[in-house]
């Protein structure tokens, strides 16, 4: 049967891959697979301990051995109460033969408790440093690859579980705490039990394995729910943030969405809460069995233990003490196989997140080390070919483009022939499969591309609309300049970013994200002029327009390209990307695209003159203003 969001995301939102290996390599392992894995899954979880807090791993390592010695002391030290205190004689003097043992007790107990409050102390150090250490070193190794690796739907997946690898590595961590406690007190239990005499060790492995079992098997039955039950909670985060979000608000309203969507999310909910059900049940039935099992043994090892005391094979003594050690092994084996199962869960993330960090370490931006001179310089690309992780047709393919020194150039042609990716190459922010883009005459990949972006200001169609103030918006690309007012006015003047921010209740310092307290939000048209001001609070060498007024109203569009001459008249570099023809004609040169080809170039005046394909575009604007003709019913009304 189909999934049940499956009419809605299709195969889209499902955990993320790294996430379903885990969770079907969970579903299928035995406890066998489990127990061998398990050394390398807490290697990774305690490497990552000793990195975030050594000191507080190193002590937490030593409080639970010193308690686990604690727990040993306190039962053999029952049977030496036991013993004077079962031997004939006036009670006073058993009593006082028993004091010295219920000293012992009494300190090895007293000991155990502190030793686990100081290992308390030191885990809750231990895991947020893990956490933060993981999440940072994860952040930096993102924020460095390369934009196409980003831009690629595996490796996002990867950091998608990686992130999850994070939080888990806490529980890993905590569990493993776990599983150590759980661990000295059965070597201690089986110690005593050793000790007291050598038949009663088996006697405690058959009492304790049924609750194991069950333990092991609840376990496993949650494993494979969370599964099930995470690709719904995703789902339904998704449905409950399109409802109550403010973006898609109005077409929610307008277009009478909300009906679909919430019967959906009925739906989804209902299968929930169906698995959650249906997961309770097993639980319940998995709990009766494995404590009738667990009953059932524990009878026979009683039975065993008075057929041993009947025999005289063990005094009552030693008995009483067993019975002690038996269920403080039991214990301990229940939270043992408990952990046992949260470290397999969680250190499978755990991997993942290593891997990421490992595979972001890889994808690295290549960065060569030769510096560029400090005038202005000539980019040019060369039989450039580029296409996107895993398409097969190439966006760009054997093009060729020269960029002088203060010169303004153009590309122009139809949606998706490739301006936006030839800029992006240019540069830098993809590098080429084919030909080369140079910079000075070195090709980029020789180039320390760290100061290659040091001299771009790039506006994109999809700008960032950073959910920060007005004046962080504009600084964020010259943040060490964020307090410079005068360079603040001076980049709000010119892209008509200060009419904006005068409009703002608290101007500047205006949160510009709506969906905070306190913030507000931008027409479409003002947050262009903002991602403007980026540009020019940047004031780089090489500027980078792609489609930067297409929402500007008339005036505010031809303000803006007035400034784009007057930095040009400067001597910037400017390479402009727009439709709108009529901004292109003062260009030095203009690059007509067409499915990634260069299919001609030249100026204005040349390019009109021969008549191609930026004649007919061009023709076909201008023909807009001058003439607009209106059918209507039949009737053809001409407005000149
Ligand atoms: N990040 C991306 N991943 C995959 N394919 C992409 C990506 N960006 C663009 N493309 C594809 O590359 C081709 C060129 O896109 P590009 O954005 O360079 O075109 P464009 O000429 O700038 O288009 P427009 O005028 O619509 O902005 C298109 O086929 C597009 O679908």
């Amino acid at each position: 049967m189909k999934p049940p969001g499956d009419e809605l995301f299709g195969s889209g939102i499902r955990v993320s891959i790294g996430q379903l290996r885990h969770e079907g390599a969970g579903l299928l392992v035995g406890f066998s697979t489990m127990a061998r894995e398990l050394p390398r899954l807490l290697a990774a979880t305690i490497r990552l301990g000793r990195e975030a807090a050594p000191r507080a791993l190193a002590a937490i390592i030593v409080a639970e051995l010193v308690a686990g010695v604690g727990t040993a002391v306190t039962l053999l030290s029952t049977y030496r109460v036991l013993v004077p205190l079962m031997a004939g004689g006036p009670s006073r003097d058993r009593v006082l033969a028993a004091a010295p043992a219920l000293v012992a007790i009494a300190l090895a107990a007293g000991t155990a408790s502190v030793m686990r409050a100081c290992s308390k102390a030191a885990a809750s150090r231990l895991g947020p440093r893990a956490e933060r250490l993981a999440y940072t070193r994860l952040l930096e190794g993102a924020a460095q690859v390369e934009l196409a690796a980003l831009e690629d739907a595996e490796f996002h997946n990867l950091l998608g579980a990686a992130r999850q690898g994070t939080r888990a590595t806490r529980i890993a961590l905590s569990n493993a705490i776990a599983l150590l406690t759980g661990l000295t007190n059965l070597v201690a239990s089986a110690g005593v039990l050793t000790v007291l005499h050598p038949v009663l060790l088996p006697l405690l492995a058959a009492g304790i394995a049924p609750k194991g079992w069950s333990a092991v098997r609840a376990a496993r039955a949650r494993f494979a729910s969370t599964k099930r039950y995470m690709d719904l909670t995703r789902q339904l985060e998704v449905l409950g943030d399109l409802l109550s979000g403010p973006n898609p608000g109005q077409e929610i309203r307008a277009h009478g969405v909300a009906p679909f969507l919430l019967e959906h999310y009925r739906r989804l909910s209902a299968v929930a809460e169906e698995e959650q059900e249906r997961l309770g049940r097993a639980e319940a039935r998995n709990t009766l069995v494995g404590d009738a099992l667990s009953g059932l043994a524990g009878l026979a090892t009683y039975a065993a233990l008075g057929a041993l005391l009947l025999t005289g094979a063990v005094p009552l003594a030693v008995a009483g003490a067993a019975v002690m050690a038996i269920r403080t092994g039991k214990m301990s084996l229940t939270a043992l196989v408990m952990s046992t199962n949260q470290i397999y869960e969680q250190g499978l993330f755990v991997l993942e997140w290593e891997r990421a960090c490992a595979e972001a370490g890889r994808l690295a931006m290549h960065t060569g080390h030769l510096a560029l001179p400090p005038r202005a310089v000539e980019i040019r690309a060369e039989n450039l070919r580029f296409a996107y992780p895993h398409e097969t047709r190439p966006a760009l393919d054997g093009v060729d483009v020269v960029i002088r020194p203060g010169e303004t150039v153009a590309f122009v042609g139809e949606n998706g022939s490739g301006k936006s990716t030839l800029a992006k190459l240019l540069i830098g922010l993809y590098l080429p499969q084919g030909g080369q883009v140079t910079w000075a005459g070195v090709p980029i990949w020789h180039l320390d591309r760290r100061r290659l972006f040091e001299r771009v200001a790039l506006v994109t169609q999809d700008f960032t609309r950073w959910p920060f103030t007005a004046r962080v918006n504009l600084a964020i690309g010259r943040s060490e300049h964020a307090r410079d007012d005068a360079r603040l006015r001076w980049a709000g003047w010119t892209s008509g970013a200060d009419a904006v921010a005068a409009s703002l209740p608290d101007g500047w310092d205006t949160l510009l994200a709506r969906e905070f307290m306190g913030g507000t939000e931008l027409s479409g048209g003002q947050w262009q002029r903002i991602g403007l001001g980026r540009a020019w609070f940047r004031d780089a060498p090489v500027l980078v327009f792609d489609e930067p007024t297409s929402a500007l109203d008339p005036r505010a569009e031809i303000e803006v390209f007035d400034k784009v001459g007057m930095l040009a008249a400067q001597g910037r570099t400017i390479v402009l990307i727009t439709h709108r023809l009529a901004s292109v004609r003062r260009a030095d040169r203009i690059y007509v695209l067409a499915h990634g080809k260069v299919v001609e170039h030249g100026t204005h005046q040349s390019l009109m003159d021969a008549g191609g394909a930026y004649a007919a575009m061009y023709q076909l604007q201008a023909g807009q203003y001058a003439e607009t003709t209106w059918r209507r019913h039949g009737t053809e009304r001409t407005f000149t």
